[in-house]
This record gives C-alpha cells, sequence and structure tokens, in this order.
C-alpha cells in the first residue's frame, strides 16, 4: 500500500569529504567547487535575505574561503560588504579565493554589526570548540543582525550537532550538496534555521538519509482484508490496557486490515478487533495471512511475556517491540525481524548511555541486537543492521504526550503486515506519526493522534 521514498540524502563530515575528492578526482579543480558554492550562496542569500549591506565573518579554513566568494558576489550585485577576519586562510583552495578579495578587512574584534551577518568562520572541519577570538566576534554581534551560516552553523559539529562553544543560531543556513548530520541532530535544529541545500555538482553517496514522505497506493480493487494486513498485538496487563488498545486501534486506522488482541481480557477497543486467548492466538502464528506482531506495549515483564517471546522467536514474522518486551530483550535476545522502538530512557537501560553521537549509538544498538532500531525523541534515529541510517525531523512537540508511542507501534506493525521491509516501514511510520502529531493542538491526546491518521494517509 506504501511506496517509501528514499529521502534525502544526509553526509556526515567524511561522506562530504570523500564526495569532495571523488569529484576534484574526476576533474574538477578544488577552486571551481568553491566557487560554486559562493555563487549558489550568495544567489540563496539574495533570493531569501536581501540586504544592502552585509559583514562576512571568515575563518581560517575553507568555509572562510567560501566567505570571501561569497563577500565577492554580493558585491559585485551591489551590497556593501565588510569582510571580518583575523588572518587570510593560508591553505588552498581558500587563500586564492582571499586574495581575490579587495574590499574592507577588519579584524574579528572589531566586526561591524549590519542587518546581515553571513557566518563562514567554520564548516565541517571544526574540531573543537570555537575559539576565543571568534566566539567573541559571534558573542558581540548577536543580536545585531540577521544570520546567515555558510554550510553549517560555526560551533556545530557536522556529525552530532552537538554545539562546541555559543554558536551564533542562524536564520538560514545554505548547506553544500547535502545536509549534514549535525543540522538535525541535538543542537542543530534550533541554531540552523531554514536548511536551504545548493547544488555544487558533488554527488554524495551515503547510507544515511532524511525520511522524506512516504506515498500511498490505495488497495487493489480486489484485495481481500488479508492482503491489507493482519496484525496480533499481545495484549498487556489489564491496567495497562489503553496502550494495546491504541496500538491496535492505530494499525488499523493507518490500514491494517485486520487485528486481533491476544490476552485474557475483555475489552475489544473497535468492532473491527477480534480477541483470541493466549492459546488460540499462538496458534494463530501458524497463519501465513498473519502479518506482523506487535509486543510490549502496556507489558510487565513477566513469566507471560517471556513465553511469548519464546513462541515470536520460533515463528518468525516481523515484530514491533516496544516498552515492557524491551525489557525482557538483555536476557533473552528474539530471533526474529524486527524492530525495537525504545524511547531515550528504555535506550540507555538497554545499551548504556546514549552519549554525544546519536548515530553511533543507534548503529550500535542495530548491529548488537540485528533488527532495526528506532530511537524515539525530537530527532528520530532509525538505524538497520546493515548500516542504514535513517533520521525523522518532521514531528511535533505535541507527540510527547501519553500513549503516543503506542501510536507508532501500531503504525508500524500494520506497514510490516502490509509487507513493506522492516526499516521502510519503521521510517515511513515515523514520517506518518510525526505528521499526525504537526495536525495535534493543545488538549488533544493520543486517541486524537489515532483520529487523524486518516487525515494524514489522505494527505499523501
Ligand atoms: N566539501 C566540499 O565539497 C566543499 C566544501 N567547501 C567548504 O569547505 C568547508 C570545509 O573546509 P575545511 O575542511 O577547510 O574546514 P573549515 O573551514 O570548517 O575549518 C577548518 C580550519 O579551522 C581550523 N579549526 C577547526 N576548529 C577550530 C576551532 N575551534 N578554532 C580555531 N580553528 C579551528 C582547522 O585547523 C582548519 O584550519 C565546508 O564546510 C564548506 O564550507 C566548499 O568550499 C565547497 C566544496
Ligand atoms: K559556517
Amino acid at each position: 500500500m506504501f511506496q517509501i521514498q528514499p529521502g534525502l540524502p544526509l553526509v556526515t563530515a567524511a561522506a562530504m569529504r570523500s564526495a569532495e575528492a571523488a569529484a576534484i578526482a574526476a576533474g574538477t579543480p578544488a577552486l571551481t567547487l568553491m566557487e560554486r558554492a559562493a555563487q549558489a550562496a550568495a544567489h540563496a542569500i539574495l533570493a531569501h535575505l536581501p540586504s544592502r549591506r552585509a559583514t562576512v565573518l571568515c575563518g581560517p579554513g575553507n568555509n572562510g574561503g567560501d566567505g570571501y566568494g561569497i563577500a565577492i558576489a554580493l558585491s559585485a550585485a551591489g551590497v556593501a560588504v565588510t569582510v571580518a577576519a583575523d588572518a587570510p586562510p593560508r591553505r588552498e583552495p581558500a587563500a586564492t579565493m582571499a586574495a581575490r578579495w579587495t574590499g574592507p578587512v577588519v579584524p574579528l574584534d572589531a566586526a561591524p554589526p549590519a542587518p546581515l551577518i553571513i557566518d563562514a568562520l567554520f564548516g565541517i572541519g571544526l574540531d573543537r570548540p570555537l575559539d576565543s577570538a571568534s566566539q567573541r566576534a559571534i558573542d558581540r554581534l548577536r543580536g545585531h543582525g540577521r544570520v546567515v551560516a555558510i554550510d553549517i552553523v560555526s560551533g556545530l559539529h557536522a556529525d552530532r550537532g552537538t554545539a562546541l562553544g555559543q554558536p551564533l543560531a542562524a536564520e538560514l543556513t545554505i548547506a553544500f550538496a547535502a545536509p549534514k548530520a549535525g543540522h538535525l541532530l541535538a543542537d542543530g535544529p534550533r541554531h540552523s534555521g531554514r536548511l536551504a541545500v545548493v547544488d555544487i555538482g558533488v554527488p554524495v553517496e551515503t547510507a544515511m538519509m532524511l525520511i522524506d514522505r512516504p506515498r500511498l497506493i490505495g488497495p487493489a480493487p480486489d484485495a481481500h482484508k488479508y492482503d491489507r494486513g493482519w496484525v496480533l498485538m499481545v495484549e498487556g496487563k489489564a491496567d495497562h490496557g489503553g496502550a494495546s488498545s491504541l496500538a491496535a486501534l492505530a494499525a488499523l486506522r493507518s490500514g491494517a486490515g485486520l487485528v486481533t488482541i491476544a490476552g485474557p481480557g475483555t475489552h475489544l477497543p473497535a468492532m473491527a478487533v477480534m480477541r483470541r486467548d493466549d492459546e488460540e492466538a499462538a496458534n494463530l502464528l501458524n497463519d501465513r495471512r498473519l502479518g506482523s506482531v506487535i509486543i510490549g506495549p502496556g507489558m510487565l515483564p513477566d513469566t507471560r511475556a517471556r513465553g511469548w517471546l519464546k513462541r515470536l522467536t520460533w515463528a518468525g514474522k516481523p515484530l514491533v517491540i516496544d516498552a515492557g518486551a524491551l525489557r525482557l530483550l538483555a536476557e533473552e535476545p528474539v530471533g526474529a525481524p524486527s524492530v525495537l522502538t525504545p524511547h531515550e530512557g528504555e535506550f540507555t537501560q538497554m545499551f548504556g548511555p546514549i552519549g554525544d553521537d546519536r548515530i553511533a549509538a543507534v548503529q550500535k544498538a542495530a548491529s548488537i541486537t540485528d533488527a532495526v532500531v528506532l530511537l524515539k525523541g525530537p530527532t528520530t534515529v532509525i538505524a538497520a543492521p546493515d548500516g542504514r541510517v535513517a533520521i525523522n525531523t518532521h514531528n511535533s512537540p505535541w507527540l510527547a504526550t501519553a500513549g503516543s508511542g503506542d501510536v507508532l507501534a501500531g503504525i508500524i506493525a500494520a506497514l510490516l503486515a502490509q509487507g513493506q521491509p522492516l526499516f521502510e516501514a519503521a521510517c515511513a511510520a515515523s514520517w506518518l506519526h510525526g505528521d499526525a502529531g504537526r495536525r495535534m493542538g493543545p488538549g488533544r491526546i493520543a486517541d486524537d493522534l489515532i483520529a487523524i491518521l486518516p487525515e494524514v494517509l489522505a494527505g499523501l
């Protein structure tokens, strides 16, 4: 039913450097790349934040070189530009670019406030906290002009998004060739402003992507309810029953044809949901029409949960393992193809502290568990054991509400039951869940997220 778009490629600093090296080896001189970058950035600046006066902060490396190139292009377009730099770059191609600039240059400590401030101090080469001269210039200009960051806000770690110092938050970031992971993680989103990606003729190859809107293909005219996916929800504790109901309903609302709840309770969250006791439900695992299983919402790590995980390992159906069931994985790894959906607390309990490098932490977890791991949070990171990584920023703080995770588990299970591969299902579900969140507002609860899902699907 869904076609998952590959998404926008995302790069680390290392991937960007090898793409650049490949472009240079294929015959494009580094100076040409810098000229293209500067032209494209100046063009974007004139289009998005036109101004008659600008200060360009130029650093010691190629990001600084881009800054000189931008200064040249903006001056040619009639903007009064002052470059602020403590010394011109010494390495090529930045040195050549800087030598072409014949306009005013002042030391960083004298950088004049201007309606437009262009931050070309450091790009993907920043490897330590901002030096004191750069930090002072940034602090002095903060609040004294609209800021455009070149490639990445100076002072953000290109791979982790963590702030190395107190960077100048930008209104617009112009990224070359591809977004960097650092734009989207940790401190990245609140410092980067709008992100404009400009083409400089450097093709990037990467196993990392920014999740994009999935495409919905309606059911075939002769589709049977089983073709639309049959999900089994292993119910949690009766007094946590709400979690299972939310997951079951979310699976139905995101397109599953049929949902069966396994457990001794009596509550049915919708007319279309069937209930079977544990023994009957275990037999369903032999039915080849059963597409996926959710285990964990509302569940305690007890004997029943352990029994189910054993059965599920043996059955081999695609699983969504969430909440209570995650805690059991340390004692009993699950052999079936799985998507694990921990929040930060659960992740830390399972794998130890996340640390600064969120992507590396999730990649490691995927490799240890041989499962797709989806780490929930303001920026969701998903990793597959084969090394693929996806980041989802299409979300909303309204998603931080009780039961929201159960809804996500239900959406993933519906997509798995429809035959989507694990990684793709997790990526698309994360986007759909985020889109529902964006349609929420004050006073809404997880039940409303489910009610919004048809609207989300209709908007695809
Ligand atoms: N990758 C590409 O294909 C292209 C990259 N370009 C630009 O090149 C940039 C990368 O250039 P570089 O590798 O020269 O790196 P940067 O310009 O980001 O900075 C590296 C320089 O800063 C120094 N440095 C690092 N951290 C510091 C700190 N905290 N305090 C003081 N000095 C510090 C380093 O020793 C080095 O001299 C990109 O971000 C982009 O702006 C563009 O010119 C176009 C092509
Ligand atoms: K920069």
